[in-house]
């Protein structure tokens, strides 16, 4: 059986995510002891205060030593100057991961720094939330949720399976992936639609005919979860739009296409095409709940009917 537990877990940045999976190896005791390297003497403070790891040192490159399992949890833009720091203190045999929301830049930027003594598999938990650091996380964070790792044939099998098995042991789903198609996959769905909620609060704040009260006051349902999403951590999202910016601007492009073909059947008043566009999007949803991936809401007994047909106007 693949051995699961860690001697030294070290995480570099210890924000949402990084406390998450602190909380979590604690919680299901995957490492022996579990550090920190923490930029402002505050981060180090809570880390430690929050009793989520042993040590909390101000230098990436004196949390790694010693440790058998290293994970970046920083913005992506940070990964080169990091991973420079950090290389030469890594431990032999030392397995080297990520959690950034792109991959394909991050390989390029963590790679070149890697000594050849050491795997390092690009990870990926496909699970967050719009807050920000140690105290924002929570040990049930990665439970059903996927993880994806992009090893890309560099790293051992019997590392990537141990990895496997630490994520597994968090909660998550793993899936290997290739980086090029993480990075299209996780464009459009989670960086466009991120792009999509600041873009929609930003309109909404900018209107000169509507006041902001009235935005905050009558804000419906649809604009209140964009809302939650347009509050994510600004210094990560500007790092994933420059850092996957062929695969955002490639579903961009599609989406544009998609939004004018909308545009143009409102203007037709063309009925019946908003409405097929509309079922099929419901479907999609349908299958992420049936796939567990969501919590169906209830239904108070509403009566749904497939035989709706669009009004002609
Ligand atoms: N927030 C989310 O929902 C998810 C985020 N991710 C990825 O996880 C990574 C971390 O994100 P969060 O934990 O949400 O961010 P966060 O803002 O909560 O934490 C980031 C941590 O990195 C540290 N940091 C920032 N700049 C640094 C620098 N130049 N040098 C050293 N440390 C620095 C911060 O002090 C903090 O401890 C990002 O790469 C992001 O793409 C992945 C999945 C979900
Ligand atoms: O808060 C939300 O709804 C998210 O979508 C969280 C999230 C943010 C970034 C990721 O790479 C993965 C998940």
């Amino acid at each position: 059986m693949t051995e699961v537990k860690f001697k030294r877990l070290a995480l570099i940045g210890i924000g949402l995510i990084g406390s998450s999976i602190a909380r979590a190896a604690r919680k299901h005791k995957l490492a022996d002891e579990i550090v920190c390297a923490a930029r402002t003497a505050d981060s180090r403070r809570v880390a430690k205060e929050l009793g989520i790891v042993d040590m909390a040192f101000e230098s990436p490159a004196d949390a790694v030593k010693g440790a058998d399992l290293v994970i970046f949890c920083t913005p992506v833009g940070t990964y080169e100057k990091l991973a420079e720091q950090v290389g030469s203190s890594l431990e032999k045999g030392a397995i080297v991961t990520d959690v950034g929301s792109v991959k394909n830049t991050v390989i390029k930027a963590i790679g070149p720094h890697m000594p050849d003594y050491v795997d390092f598999i690009p990870g990926h938990p496909v699970a967050g939330t719009e807050k920000s650091g140690p105290a924002a996380g929570f040990a049930e964070l990665f439970i059903n949720r996927w993880c994806i790792l992009t090893p890309n044939g560099q790293a051992s099998e019997p590392a990537v399976e141990r990895l496997t098995a630490f994520w597994t042991a968090m909660g998550s789903k793993v899936e290997i992936m290739d980086a090029e198609h993480h990075d299209l996959v996780l464009a459009i769905t989670s960086h466009i639609p991120h792009l999509i909620a600041y873009n929609i609060v930003g309109t909404a704040d900018d209107l000169e005919d509507v006041t902001q009260s009235e935005v905050i006051k009558y804000s419906a349902g649809g604009f209140r979860d964009f809302t939650r999403i347009a509050a994510s951590d600004p210094t990560m999202w500007r790092d994933v739009f420059l850092h996957n910016k062929d695969a955002v601007l490639e579903m961009l492009g599609r989406f544009t296409e998609d939004l004018t073909a909308l545009q143009r059947a409102i203007r037709r008043d063309d009925g019946e095409t908003l409405f097929n566009i509309f079922s099929r999007t419901r479907a999609i949803r349908r299958q992420i709940i049936d796939a567990g991936q969501e919590t169906p809401e209830p239904d108070f007994g509403r009566v749904h009917t497939s035989d709706e047909t669009p009004k002609k106007s």
